[in-house]
């Protein structure tokens, strides 16, 4: 029996919590914007990964190369570690649709696509709890640091607040339901390491202060329900300041979108994508063609209009 999982795209931050908020999202035309991993028993006896999908030319070359290898002998090290040791290989097919390096959660789609596809192929012997941890430790492979906030949303759906404690890596907090999400892709490359290498040891007091209160506002006002002040709340003084000089026309479109009636705009992740926020469909779809038509340097470059994907990680097919 084989299964095609899916694993929707991430912001990571939503700008106002670096490292400790992210939110999962899906095109409102219904088309799928994520990764998906399907898996069978191998029939050789090893193991097998191909990778097929728009953005494969990027992918490393040599499939032991794939981060997908190293989740597999990850869940197998762990599963030999609880007794099972003589489980049959696997085959793999990857189906790449987000960028590499775009600020969309890449590498956390195909991480979370893996492991979730692999639990189940194997009759779930780990917990959500456990799949997570693992999911964070593999993307801190690829970044540098464990960073939850793309592998938790994608994984689990919706807006997710990492409280990083035992056994709760991260919760999900209450979602406007009138936010619309226009994320645009310019077309570029940013590696995550390396955008988060040019970032500050340390802040002032000022920028602790500011931090403090917008992520501390952003969350009462997401319990609130308060839309218009959680859509305020949205300020980066963490990365934005920093990362905004490697996206191309960065200020101009941030100065565009208020104009045309923004709550929010901001970098995704570590970019070059940014997402901007309204509550309007209409204006979504205006902004959308905006950024078509002025913020996408290349044919390689994208815009969604989405709203918060509350499923996270699915089935999408089980094959007999
Ligand atoms: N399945 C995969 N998906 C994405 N990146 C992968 C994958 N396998 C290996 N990689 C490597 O991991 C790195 C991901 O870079 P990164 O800047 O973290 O991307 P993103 O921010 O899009 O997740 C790249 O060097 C890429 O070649
Ligand atoms: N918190 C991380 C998020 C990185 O997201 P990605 O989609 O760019 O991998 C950071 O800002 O470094």
């Amino acid at each position: 029996m084989g299964l095609n999982v899916y694993a929707p795209a991430s912001i990571g931050n939503l700008s106002v919590g670096f490292d400790i908020l992210g939110a999962a999202l899906s095109p409102i035309d219904g088309s799928l914007l994520g990764d998906s991993v399907s898996i069978e028993s191998s029939t050789t006896g090893d193991f097998s990964l191909q990778c097929v999908g728009r953005f494969v030319d990027k992918l490393p070359a040599d499939p032991k190369q794939n981060i997908i290898y190293d989740c597999y002998l990850a869940f197998r090290k762990a599963m030999a570690d609880m007794g099972r040791t003589d489980e049959v290989a696997v085959s793999m097919v990857l189906e790449k649709h987000l960028p590499i390096g775009s600020g969309l959660g890449s590498s956390a789609s195909s991480i979370v696509a893996a492991f979730y596809a692999l639990n189940e192929h194997y009759g779930k012997p780990f917990s959500e709890a456990q799949l997570l941890a693992m999911m964070g430790e593999l993307e801190g492979q690829i970044s540098g640091s464990i960073h939850y906030d793309n592998v938790a949303p994608c994984y689990l759906g919706g807006i997710q607040l990492m409280l990083e404690r035992d056994g709760r890596i991260s919760e999900s907090l209450p979602v406007i339901e009138d936010w619309y999400f226009v994320s645009a892709y310019p077309g570029i490359s940013i590696s995550t390491a390396e955008a988060r290498s040019i970032l500050p040891n340390h802040y002032s007091r000022a920028d602790i202060i500011d931090h403090g209160r917008y992520l501390g506002t952003f969350i009462h006002a997401l319990y609130r329900g308060d839309g218009q002040l959680a859509a305020e709340s949205i300020r980066d003084v963490v990365a934005e300041p920093y990362r905004k000089q490697l996206i191309p026309g960065f200020d101009a479109m941030r100065e565009q979108m208020m104009a045309d009636g923004a709550l929010a705009v901001g970098i995704s992740g570590s970019g070059p994508s940014v997402f901007v926020i309204t509550d309007s469909k209409e204006k979504a779809e205006q902004m959308h063609r905006w950024m078509q038509a002025n913020f996408i340097q290349n044919d390689r470059g994208f815009s969604h209009v989405c709203q918060i994907d509350t499923l996270g990680t699915r089935v999408l097919e089980e094959t007999a």
